[in-house]
């Protein structure tokens, strides 16, 4: 039998420490697919012909990234990407879908299906179609298969629908955009879609990966990508490089996924950002939305900010490293006879004047219409330039609402300068409102005199970096050295230090700008761009940089022997409590069973709570204990008045009250109390330096809180308030112990583990003793012991429970050697709720109260697997493996390949 753990993966051993080989996950392979539509294999074309691919622009720095892997004689590249949409082509009409929430919904969306709607499906691809696909692209990115690519097929009607998410969700949130308010149900559909899109990577990922490998996920599109392999795959060295902006907390905590979001960020060893500012903002919101805590240093290469991330006590660093541009094959690329002749075309067109270039994709941040304003403003304050300058301003277009909007408000911009400023030979400003290819862009590039760049936020601007690049080399033209002005929102503009810097809300000051950049000497241009030269990122570097580290975080993981926590394998879970009839339930409760909130006093139990402990209690083979660091006067109120049946233990150990009675038993009766005075004076005064924090006095423990004290104060004052009472704790018998902002005292011979202790060994069902001799009774046979225990705890004192269970689960190794359950274990679940990255001696991890009541909802027949994410597989259409929609659009792929065939046949 092949032993499985909690987890439900295999033990790997001799692991090599890193294999050699880089898994990149990229959100879009870089082409666009179309169906060619004269294709047709029965006049001879082969399979091959009918697909077109053409290369998408944008993100070329990420793209050249693969590219130089791809041909590095140290690293084995396999690129995992969606195919993005596949454009049908004409004769196979697109079919808009019908509201998303319906979609949904397999019954409703596959009794939609009739013949006549499988006929102009174009989304049916057969395997043979996909394979040549796969095969087209492979030889299109490298036909020497030096670098693997997976294609990701997401193969529905509306293909747009894996994006929407991040582009309409995430995207504006990054970049300090909130949306309007809504009911919700729109972006519920699309978080849906997003979490499918992250799910379908994790399994294309799970087919190739091999330990040791290295796992470099990339943007916002696959922010949960992270964790959904860290379920996979304990051991995995991952790394998240986010390429836009990531703002303060203000804007990201408006996000109604923010915490999923950062948790399946955290699956990752490491988060890297495009500057320290980014990475600041993301471990500022890990600490405010995940209670995470955070050590500062500098970086061994370049001094720079680094952190390492405790959320909730694990390891995950936070650094950053501004992504490149390569440098050489720009410089190859753009200096040919061909772009020189482009270069002296475009300088005689507009002779005797001053070329402006700027190119942007035309979205909200990209600042083209601040652009045009401080261009107007320009050419009113300076009359003397009217007729000498151009502005050639290349626009990217967008699809959305939003973008259609802009685009308006930027050509009324446009007509208005040259309205005002132009003639009837000519003007001032040349829009062009399209994407345009290379050579164009290299050439205007060349002959530009200034740059003008003026993004209100972007995370990394590659043309201002290919611009320096360029303007790096002389040539016939006359075009070296001429400057760039640079917004200061700009992400390149914490690279390009020494680059004249502007606001670009400040049209007037830019105007200034402009007129002081355009009137520079050769001496002066050159002599800034010699700086600027030198302080352009190479992507090589950036490569080198990004894989050297990694290899350092995996050595280094592995030489410390730390771990990240698995996610509980849920499905393995239930499993294992279906087959079990003596089951055990040991939950902590504030953090475990509730959220944690600001106030003690609100941390109350939920109407779903009630429902899901209720239905759990009243299965006779089922015990629960809450075991809390709570008093017995709250867990009375709130758990054992409702329901008696729940077993109960208050103050971290302290006191009992059995399964079904009324009575609480203390256990620390013949404990002196007298140091509860000293405590609490210290307790006090501590408080009084710390607005906002309080004391909560028990029965026997004290806890001091500051989750209201201002976060850094209120960690400064818990770390001296703890350094203070240790002076002491031990000769009193005391543990002083550092809780969800809290610092809490109790006697250290009670704790949480010493009652899992108790109640594990000891017949299930039978009532607890409470005799003031009591010991535990090892000798109780196994079959009146728990067959399945499932342990939940959020904080430090839970590991006391997770400690103990591992314990015993090694005595019963030796005690009952026969006694393991179908899956090769004893049925113990030591599951800590909080992040992957935290430590702990638990065996899995859930992220937060919200994922304990779906698991235990998932254990009482109230939630479906399909809702809980990492449980499902999908198949390429983006169906649940095996389910029934899944095999009803595979019937009728297979129908619509029949017709399709036929088809061909007819019009032969
Ligand atoms: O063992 P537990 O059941 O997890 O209880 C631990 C402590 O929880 C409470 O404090 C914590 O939760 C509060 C409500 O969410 C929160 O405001 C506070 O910051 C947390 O520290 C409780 O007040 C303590 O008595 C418990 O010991
Ligand atoms: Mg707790």
């Amino acid at each position: 039998m092949k032993e499985e753990s909690v987890d439900g993966k295999e033990e790997h051993s001799n692991k090599p420490v890193v294999s050699g080989r880089i898994i990149n996950c990229v959100p879009q392979l870089p082409y666009k697919i179309s169906r060619n539509d004269r294709y047709s294999p029965l006049r001879g074309d082969t399979p091959n012909e009918e697909w077109n691919m053409e290369p998408i622009s944008g993100n070329s720095a990420l793209y050249s990234s693969l590219y130089l892997l791809r041909d590095s004689a140290d690293w084995e590249e396999h690129v995992v990407g969606w195919t993005g949409e596949i454009d049908p082509g004409n004769g196979f009409a697109y079919i808009a879908p019908t509201a998303p929430q319906q979609e949904e919904n397999s019954t409703i969306e596959d009794s939609k299906y009739n013949s006549q709607d499988l006929n102009e499906d174009p989304l049916y691809l057969s395997q043979e179609q996909k394979r040549v696909m796969a095969e087209k692209l492979q030889n299109q990115e490298d036909s020497n298969n030096k670098m693997t690519v997976h294609p990701v097929w997401l193969l529905r009607r509306d293909q747009r629908r894996w994006r929407e998410y991040a582009e309409n969700v995430v995207w504006p949130a990054l970049h300090y955009i909130l949306n309007p308010p809504s009911d919700g149900q729109k972006e519920n559909t699309w978080w849906y879609d997003y979490v499918k899109f992250n799910e379908a990577y994790a399994a294309k990922v799970a087919q190739i990966y091999k330990p040791g490998d290295i796992i470099w996920v990339h943007d916002y599109y696959l922010m949960l990508l992270p964790q959904l392999l860290r379920m996979r795959f304990e051991d995995a060295v991952i790394a998240y490089f986010h390429h836009t902006p990531w703002p303060s907390n203000e804007y990201f905590r408006c996000l109604s996924k923010r915490k999923q979001l950062l948790d399946g960020i955290l699956g990752s060893n490491r988060v890297c950002f495009q500057n320290d500012g980014f990475a600041r903002h993301f471990v500022s919101g890990c600490k405010r939305l995940l209670d995470s805590t955070s050590t500062k240093s500098k970086s061994k290469r370049k001094g720079k900010d680094e952190w390492l991330i405790s959320a909730y006590g694990g390891d995950v660093v936070v650094d950053s490293l501004p992504i490149g541009v390569n440098t050489e094959d720009i410089l190859r690329k753009a200096f040919t006879s061909d772009i020189d002749a482009k270069v002296s075309t475009i300088k005689e067109a507009y002779a005797g004047k001053k070329i402006i270039f700027g190119r942007d994709r035309l979205d909200a941040v990209r600042g083209v219409v601040q652009k045009l304003q401080a261009y107007e403003a320009f050419l009113a304050m300076y009359p003397e330039w009217r007729d000498k300058v151009v502005l050639i301003q290349v626009s990217r277009p967008t699809s959305t609402e939003k973008g259609l909007k802009l685009e308006q408000q930027v050509n009324d911009l446009v007509n208005t300068i040259n309205a005002q400023y132009g003639s009837l030979s000519f003007s001032p400003v040349q829009h062009y409102h399209m994407r345009i290819p290379e050579d164009v862009y290299y050439s205007l590039l060349r002959a530009a005199d200034l740059c003008l760049i003026t993004s209100v936020r972007d995370g990394m601007n590659t043309t201002a970096l290919e611009y320096v690049t360029v303007k790096s080399r002389s040539s016939n033209d006359n075009c070296y050295a001429n400057p760039l002005v640079l917004s200061e929102f700009s992400g390149s503009s914490t690279v390009l230090k020494d680059a004249i810097v502007v606001n670009p809300w400040d049209s007037v000051a830019v105007s200034k700008t402009i007129q002081k950049a355009l009137s520079m000497t050769l001496p002066e241009k050159a002599a800034l761009e010699k700086k600027l030269w030198s302080q352009v990122p190479t992507i090589q570097d950036w490569n080198a940089s990004f894989l050297q580290r990694m290899v350092a975080i995996a050595e280094k993981r592995d030489s410390e022997d730390s771990k990240i926590t698995p996610a509980l394998n849920r499905p393995l879970l239930l499993r294992t409590y279906r087959a079990a009839k003596r089951r055990l339930f040991l939950f902590d409760y504030d953090g475990t069973l509730t959220p944690i909130v600001q106030d003690p006093a609100a941390a109350i139990p939920s109407a779903k709570l009630f429902r899901i402990l209720s239905k759990l209690a009243s299965d006779p083979n089922n015990q629960i204990w809450i075991i809390s660091g709570r008093d017995q006067k709250f867990l009375s109120k709130w758990l054992g008045s409702r329901m008696p049946q729940l077993g109960l233990s208050a103050e971290h150990g302290c006191f009992m009250k059995d399964v079904a009675s009324e009575d609480w038993v203390n256990l620390t009766t013949k404990f002196d109390m007298s140091w509860q005075k000293r405590v609490s004076d210290v307790m006090d005064q501590i408080t009084v330096q710390t607005p906002g924090s309080f004391v909560e006095t028990k029965k026997v423990a004290l806890t001091w809180h500051y989750r209201r004290a201002d976060p850094e104060q209120g960690e400064f004052y818990a770390a001296k308030l703890k350094k203070t009472l240790d002076e002491f704790a031990s000769e009193l018998g005391l543990e002083v112990m550092e809780g969800k902002a809290n610092v809490e005292v109790r006697p250290k011979f009670v704790n949480k583990g010493e009652i899992v202790k108790r109640l594990v060994w000891h017949p299930l069902g039978e009532k607890q003793s409470y005799d003031d001799e009591f010991t535990i009774d090892e000798s109780v046979p196994k079959d009146r012991l728990p067959e399945f225990i499932l342990c939940l705890g959020d904080d430090f004192t839970d590991e006391d429970m997770f400690s103990q269970l591992n314990v015993i689960e090694k005595v019963w190794e030796n005690k009952f050697p026969e006694g393991k359950n179908d899956c090769g274990h004893f049925g113990f679940y030591p599951v800590t709720v909080g992040s992957a990255s935290k430590k702990t001696v638990a065996k899995a991890h859930l992220t937060d109260p919200q994922q304990v009541l779906d698991t235990l909802g998932l254990l009482v027949g109230d939630v479906s697997l399909f809702q809980s994410a990492g449980t499902v597989d999908l198949d390429d259409r983006g169906h649940i493996r095996d389910s029934e929609s899944s095999v009803k659009s595979e019937q009728a792929g297979v129908a619509y390949s029949m017709r399709r065939t036929a088809s061909y046949k007819d019009n032969s």
